[in-house]
């Protein structure tokens, strides 16, 4: 493929309300979509949107690095294949010649640490077009048996135990099984008022997920897993710290649910221990899931190889957003259709949170599922999401 257009536009979401994490609040995301256009006037799109608190660059070094790959990527030929792909976002200098792809990082200074966000962006978009000339949906480019639809999560944002017992009730009546909530950053009687609230507006079987990005200590941790596990939980993301993968793997062993890390993913030297089968960790893994945000991880092929990796090791695997725009979501979602198992459900069910959010595409969850376009690519108009 030629590519003879590649731009980069602005993107700001804003926050209907601001969402409430153990670490901050968010009420506004910024990032970029990057459009590239084929010698046939195919388009592939894709999205960079920051999230520096998981080991992503900032916004400006995102926006600096992705306006150079562009202009170095313009009217160059590529192949159409996904190792060309590979091939052009390898921050490895051409040692061997094959020619399929255009190894535009090599062209650039190495920018000042990982840049995941620029090539989640760069990877999707290229990885958008390479499918539409295909004429098949992306996912089809990760797993030739990637499943049709994903099961999501919903999630609940309110802080009050009655409003967020309404907002699970509404989520259950829509068709979610899983729902997931923030927790620690209050009280574990705070906490307590809250899981208890959910449980008991949405009765035994709906899956209940928690989320304490890191909040709380590895004593924090244990005493409200023992009181919190009382409510019946699917699982609990990154309960303590992200660089203490020890501390982890000890809130594992004795968790009444399944620990899922989430922020210890964010650093290439956590992940790697994490995928290394420590004999420090005991040999096993070290959790029993792990949470890959595919612009956390530099998109969605390191997204697929960490998944295989964790797969090996015994530990599963499931996708969520980093609070992206639609083209990001979309991605995610052909990620998680292209897992060894779609088991546990993916956290894509943030649209509702932004205030304006595309009124229709085909990412919007219906009766607590995606089901994949079965159009080339992403399968979106670059109208609906800019
Ligand atoms: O899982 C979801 O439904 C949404 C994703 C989410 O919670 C999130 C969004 C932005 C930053 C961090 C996180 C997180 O999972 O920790
Ligand atoms: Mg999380």
């Amino acid at each position: 493929m030629r590519i003879v257009q590649a731009t980069l536009t602005p993107l700001r979401l804003e926050l209907l309300q601001p969402l409430k994490t153990s670490r901050g609040s968010y009420s506004t995301r910024e990032g970029f979509i990057v459009r590239l256009e084929d010698e046939e006037g195919r388009v592939g799109l894709g999205e960079a949107m920051p999230l520096p608190e998981f080991g992503t660059e900032s916004l400006s070094v995102c926006g600096e690095v992705l306006g150079a790959w562009l202009s170095s990527l313009k009217g160059q030929f590529l192949g159409d294949t996904v190792r060309a792909v590979e091939d052009t976002l390898s921050p490895f200098p051409p040692t061997v010649a094959r020619g399929e792809g255009v190894r535009i990082r090599a062209r650039h200074p190495a920018p000042p640490g990982p840049v995941p966000a620029a090539e989640h962006a760069l990877e999707l978009a290229l990885l958008d077009l390479l499918a539409k000339r295909q004429g098949v949906p992306l996912c089809w480019l990760l797993a030739e048996e990637a499943r049709p639809e994903v099961l999501v999560s919903a999630l609940l944002s309110e802080e009050n135990p009655e409003a967020l017992a309404e907002q699970a009730r509404k989520a259950v009546a829509e068709g979610y099984a899983t729902l997931k909530l923030k927790v620690a950053g209050r009280s574990l009687e705070e906490d307590e008022r809250r899981v208890k609230a959910v449980r008991e507006a949405v009765g035994p079987d709906v899956k209940l997920r928690l989320d304490a990005n890191g909040g709380w200590s590895e004593p924090d941790a244990k005493r409200s897993l023992d009181r919190l596990g009382w409510y019946g939980l699917e699982l609990v993301e990154q309960p303590t710290p992200a660089d203490d993968l020890s501390a982890l793997w000890r809130v594992q062993r004795r968790a009444p649910c399944m620990v899922a890390a989430d922020e210890s993913l964010g650093s290439p030297e956590t992940l790697r221990a994490l995928l290394s089968a420590d004999p420090f960790l005991g040999g096993g893994p070290a959790v029993g899931a792990v949470v890959l945000k595919p612009m956390v991880l530099g998109g969605l092929l390191p997204g697929l190889v960490v998944a295989m990796r964790a797969a090996r090791l015994g530990m599963q695997a499931y996708v969520t957003s980093s609070l992206d725009g639609v083209v990001a979501r979309a991605g995610a979602a052909h990620l998680a259709a292209a897992l060894p198992s779609g088991a546990l459900a993916s956290g894509l069910a943030v649209g509702q949170l932004f205030a304006r959010e595309p009124p229709m595409h085909p990412y919007q969850p219906v009766h607590g599922r995606i089901r994949l376009p079965e159009t080339p690519g992403l399968g979106l108009d670059a109208g609906v999401v800019m």
